[in-house]
């Protein structure tokens, strides 16, 4: 589909809502270029990790992100994600990443840099953004906004089918408890909390495929285009 108007799609929802694998396939069908915020988030995370930083202490996890170059490219097996030009792709997928990513996130300082980096990112339009914050904080004034929802119970199972079938450990009870615990915190922090845009369309995919969401989006994004 060649859409002559770039446009910005912002896509927001809690943890394994499908945002990522939705946004791709919407950024895939639009010839348009899929960001992935959370990446970002889980990068920085990963690098205080290994430095063994205070996670709580925001101005040592600011500094950090300063010496930081958070590079996404795509690449012909997908999207992958470099600090200061070192491949983090898998590592920042780990249980430890993911447990502790939140903590990372809630910082003033941190989010006020992430944001101005992808709004750098998001300038050209063209471009299919998805987070927590996109749509409130990023990009404001995006044409297109989406808030992607589905019950915990229906995403707990998806993350751990998922994880099965990539030949992971996997306990549904502790995905339940991690997803909501995620969820909690990006929801009640101070700074830019997860949270639907007065103007995003809410889609709720508990009972809907890939395929359905993604055409509700091109549908969206035909009405908006
Ligand atoms: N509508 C759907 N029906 C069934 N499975 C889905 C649907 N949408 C996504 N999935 C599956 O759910 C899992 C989680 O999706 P995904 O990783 O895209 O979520 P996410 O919102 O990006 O998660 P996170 O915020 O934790 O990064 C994946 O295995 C994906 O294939
Ligand atoms: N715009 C965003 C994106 C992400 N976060 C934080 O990162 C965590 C990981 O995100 P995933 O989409 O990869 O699961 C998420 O739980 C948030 O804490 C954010 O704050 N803002």
């Amino acid at each position: 589909m060649d859409l002559e108007n770039q446009l910005a799609i912002a896509i927001d929802g809690p943890a394994a809502a499908g945002k990522s694998t939705v946004a791709k396939k919407v950024a895939h069908q639009l010839g348009y270029v899929y960001i992935d915020t959370g990446a970002m988030y889980r990068a920085l995370t990963w690098c205080a990790l290994q430095k063994e930083l205070d996670l709580e202490d925001e101005a040592g996890v600011h500094h950090l992100l300063m010496e930081c170059d958070i590079l996404l490219k795509m690449e012909q097996d997908g999207q992958r994600v470099y600090v200061n030009e070192e491949d983090v792709t898998q590592a920042i997928r780990t249980q430890e990443v993911t447990n502790q990513v939140s903590l990372v996130a809630k910082h003033r300082k941190v989010r006020e840099e992430m944001v101005q980096r992808q709004q750098k990112l998001a300038k050209k339009r063209g471009v299919v953004m998805d987070g927590r914050d996109i749509g409130t904080h990023v990009i404001p004034d995006a044409e297109v906004k989406i808030f992607m929802s589905a019950s915990v119970e229906e995403r707990a199972e998806r993350r751990h089918k998922e994880n099965l079938k990539k030949g992971f450990p996997s306990n549904l009870e502790e995905l339940m408890d991690e997803i909501r615990r995620r969820d909690e915190i990006d929801s009640k922090r101070e700074v830019a909390p997860l949270l639907k845009a007065d103007d995003a369309v809410e889609i709720d995919t508990t009972s809907l495929s890939i395929d359905e969401v993604v055409e509700r989006i091109i549908a969206v994004v035909k009405k908006n285009g």
